[in-house]
């Protein structure tokens, strides 16, 4: 029997042959962690390796300020200053407010390759493996053993294969595809399983849209979300600047899978996270109609150059309705920039959004941009919990871009492809 991809980096980080099921002992290729778990994290080291003791290496580790940023109150600001500190006696490159959610920022400045392995203190790390690594979200007390070992233990998951294939049809995007996935499988549905994404679908989608995909695979419980590296992952690479060529041991054996699902999208209409659980489904001709207050486009999930430009297309010319938010944040400032160049901020500013810096904003209901009891909230993120942008008797439903936009202009949940 052969492996899969999952199996090969473990094998590679433990330097043993090992398969789904075995307990490893394995090397970080790199850590990430933010303002609101890296004091955790800092503390755990501490603790585990002393006051003054320095990190096992500088350079595979990353900061960044992306939840509460600029800092919300005087508690997020002194965890920045502490952060700070922390970054500049270690040596640790720290990207400050401003420069966008922490795994975009791992992801397009190069901090991820094919085959590594990759940690971060936060649930959303999985997204990386969009480039073809093994990346996981890990808690803070094990990042604290790992910034002082530069190693961490595992139990290598067995792969679930989500084979998908047909074209997508008009404004329908790999959100929907993620979301009609999460709805089938169920919220456990994944539980500790690295979910690899294969696929004529994905095959043709740009990176963008890859990450969307493994962003969510968490969300149904997945240990990681991964597609295996190809043409489009060298594209990327390349295109910021990262000239890597694929080494040829990166693919899953066929015969290596724990399971298969298989997906055809040609007919897939686009889809709604209903409240309060990312696996109540449904098409969104079933929601059609429901009154949203507030809109958020933006997020690690759907919060790209890429993504805003599908709502800016919609919303060129139009206005947001009358009585409700849009909140735009696009992921990062290399995307924010994109976006002013292009003339998208400007769309949304006329469509009369608000337009904020690049942060986690709304999406966790940490910052700002909450919502109140009896409010809907529309979102491009990937949770809809109970409480999660505000006020727990508020109500969150998740979509595409293009959904969200279409469904600011008129005020409710609207089927984008009627726009
Ligand atoms: C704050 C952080 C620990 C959390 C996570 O791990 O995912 C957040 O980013 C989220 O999306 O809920
Ligand atoms: S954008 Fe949302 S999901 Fe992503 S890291 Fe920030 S809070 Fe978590």
């Amino acid at each position: 029997m052969g492996k899969t991809l999952s199996e090969k980096i473990f094998s590679e980080k433990s330097g043993k042959d090992v398969k789904a099921g075995d307990f490893v002992l394995a090397e970080i290729d790199v850590a990430m962690i933010h303002d609101i778990t890296g004091p955790l994290a800092i503390k755990a080291f501490r603790e585990i390796a002393g006051e003054k003791a320095k990190v096992w290496d500088p350079k595979k580790i990353v900061i960044a300020f992306d939840h509460q940023a600029p800092a919300d109150s005087v508690a997020a600001a002194e965890n920045h200053k502490m952060l700070r500190k922390f970054a500049k006696e270690q040596g640790i490159l720290l990207y400050d407010v401003g420069e966008g959610i922490a795994h975009q920022i791992m992801v397009e400045k190069g901090h991820v390759l094919p085959g590594m392995l990759a940690v971060g203190a936060d649930s959303h790390t999985c997204m990386y493996g969009a480039l073809g690594a093994f990346a996981t979200g890990i808690g803070s007390t094990d990042m604290g053993a790992v910034f002082a070992l530069g190693k961490l233990w595992f139990k290598v998951p067995e792969t679930i294969k989500f084979e998908i294939n047909g074209k997508l049809p008009r404004r329908v995007y790999s959100k929907d595809v993620i979301l009609k996935i999460i709805g089938t499988v169920g919220a456990n549905g994944a539980n500790y399983k690295a979910c690899e994404f294969v696929g004529s679908t994905i095959e043709k989608m740009e990176m963008s849209e890859r990450l969307t995909m493994t962003n969510m695979a968490i969300e149904m419980g997945g240990k990681t979300g991964i597609i295996p590296p190809d043409k489009v992952t060298e594209d990327y690479l390349k295109s910021i600047g990262v000239d890597y060529e694929i080494p040829e041991w990166l693919y899953s054996d066929e015969d290596a899978y724990w399971k298969e699902v298989s997906l055809d999208v040609s007919n897939l209409e686009p889809q709604v996270a209903c409240p309060h659980s990312v696996d109540n489904v449904k098409p969104v001709s079933e929601v059609e109609g429901v009154k949203i207050d507030q809109v958020f486009i933006g997020s690690c999930t759907n919060g790209r150059y890429e993504d805003l430009k599908v709502a800016a297309e919609i919303l060129k010319g139009e206005k947001v309705a009358k009585g409700v938010r849009l909140i735009v944040i696009p992921a990062s400032r290399s995307h924010y920039k994109r976006a002013l160049k292009e003339g998208l901020i400007d769309i949304f500013v006329e469509a009369g959004a608000i337009v904020e810096f690049p942060s986690c904003g709304p999406c966790m209901g940490g910052s700002f941009g909450l919502i109140a009891s009896k409010e809907v909230s529309l979102s491009t993120s990937n949770r809809n919990f109970i409480g999660r942008q505000g006020s727990p008797e508020g109500e969150i439903y998740l979509c595409s871009p293009a959904t969200a936009a279409a469904s600011a202009i008129y005020g409710e949940i609207t089927d984008p492809r009627k726009v």
